[in-house]
């Protein structure tokens, strides 16, 4: 086991670039479980939540290759519908998607709950709610999930709750089922496009992705195609965040500007100057940055996967700032780690009260799950002395290269395995 360690409070400048987005590709991944045909995905971030999907894959027959360039062959002609109770479901969130494609695909699915980060309750009874509106059969026995259908049909689903997850999940089973599937009150996140995309490459009819409401006429076929993934506007607005917090003039590059508006919006407002052009966003030095209020909502709004990264900047503002996370209410863990750091914030209820500025002290901190990583990284590059950050494997789900991009931006950072002394004390 490693652990990174930063030595904070040294100007970060030049171009950092942002790699294939971690939601698309967990979701395009398992989407070409419904082709016959082999599908190529490039762009794909080198992040383990792609690795372990990719063993997912095969573990069902696929036959998939990764390349280090990122492109993804799988040939799913030989896959068949083997029960995948735990194991590598749990190392991600996102192997809730192997449930849409595989029930699209075989009419059958076992698949044990999903993993991912802590972030408070997390449930799926939306995704439920629309394989069975899709005419499936959902038990959950000895936390698996089994589900059944004689056939899919289409039906007209209205989410309670505006999910991305569940959004692309009844996708995923309604383009191979028998009619018109309408999904209102659908999210609306790029990522849903982005897998919209390559299932109508694949074949699939689609429409009103991007729109709250979703209609599919289902197909009885899907063949493979080839597919750029879109970059990752989490791992942009991360990048962002942290030029905010310590560069002297950053270019984010690889990016969809129009998926940033929100987080464009926000630094705006704290006084740092942004610029966009087609493709890249640059970030400027402001000596002195205003304190903001900012309430986390789904897309387009703030995304609360940069809510952690952001709270961590504000530590730079003048002035007090309230952060809602109206998502996640419990999405607080890495406030005692930035405490640990000399930060001044309390947590009321769904929110975080941060009073700055306050200068970072370099400490020794853990990652309780991905985003409380990426902060407690910014706040390591933002604080006097070094930092030494645990739970990497967080962070090595949804960030690729992170060490080499930081180091391209002339900070100092590096991987370090940890002691024998360390592990028992991680353990406790
Ligand atoms: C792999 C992936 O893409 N993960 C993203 C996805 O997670 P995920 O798909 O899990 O998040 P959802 O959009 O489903 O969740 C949004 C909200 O709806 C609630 N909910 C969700 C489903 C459900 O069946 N019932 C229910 O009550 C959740 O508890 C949460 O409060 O979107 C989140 C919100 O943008 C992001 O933080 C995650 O990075
Ligand atoms: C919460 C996240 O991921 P996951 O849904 O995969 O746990 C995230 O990407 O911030």
């Amino acid at each position: 086991m490693e652990k990174l360690k930063i030595a904070g409070g040294y100007p970060l400048e030049g171009t950092i670039k942002v790699s294939g987005a971690k939601n698309s590709a967990v979701a395009l991944i398992p989407a070409t479980i419904l082709a016959d045909s082999p599908v190529t995905i490039e762009g794909l971030p080198d992040i383990s939540d792609v690795r372990t999907l990719k063993d997912l894959l095969e573990e069902i027959g696929g036959t998939v290759s990764l390349g280090d360039d990122g492109e993804m062959n799988v040939d799913p002609s030989s896959m068949v519908s083997m029960p995948l109770p735990s194991g590598k479901v749990k190392k991600l969130r996102a192997s809730y998607y192997l449930m849409g494609a595989m029930l699209g695909r075989f009419k059958k699915a076992v698949i044990g709950l999903p993993g991912g980060c802590h972030l408070g309750p997390r449930p799926i009874d939306q995704h439920i709610k629309g394989f069975e509106a899709l005419g499936a059969e959902v038990t959950n026995e000895q936390g698996a999930i089994y589900l059944r259908a004689e056939e899919l049909r289409g039906a007209r689903i209205y989410l309670d709750v505006v999910s991305v997850g569940a959004t692309i999940n009844i996708m995923l089973a309604a383009v191979r089922a028998k009619g018109r599937t309408v999904i209102e009150n659908a999210a609306k996140e790029p990522e849903i496009i982005d897998v919209a995309t390559l299932l109508s490459n694949m074949g699939a009819k689609i429409k009103g992705a991007g729109t709250d409401v979703i209609r599919i006429d289902g197909v009885d076929e899907l063949h493979g195609c080839r597919h750029t993934i879109i970059p990752d506007r989490i791992e942009a607005g991360t990048f962002m965040i942290l030029a905010a917090a310590v560069g002297k003039g950053v270019l984010v590059d690889n990016v969809i500007p129009l998926h940033m508006e929100s987080v464009i919006a926000k630094l705006r407002e704290m006084g740092v100057p942004v610029e966009t052009n087609d493709d890249q966003i640059f970030i400027g030095r402001a000596d002195k940055l205003k304190a903001v209020d900012v309430k986390t909502l789904v897309y387009p709004g703030f995304p609360t996967d940069l809510q952690q990264p952001f709270t961590t900047l504000l530590n730079r503002a003048e002035g007090s700032a309230v952060v809602t996370d109206t998502i996640y209410s419990a999405r607080f863990k890495h406030i005692d780690e930035l405490r640990r750091m000399n930060a001044t914030i309390k947590v009321e209820g769904r929110s975080a009260i941060v009073n700055g500025p306050v200068q970072l002290q370099g400490a020794k901190v853990k990652a309780s799950d991905l985003r409380a990583g990426a902060a407690l990284v910014i706040a390591g590059l933002m604080g006097e002395g070094v930092t030494e950050v645990t739970g990497l494997e967080h962070i090595d789900r949804g960030y690729s290269d992170l060490v080499e991009k930081l180091e391209g931006l002339g900070a100092t950072i590096w991987r370090e395995k940890m002691t024998e002394e360390e592990l028992e004390q991680l353990k406790s």
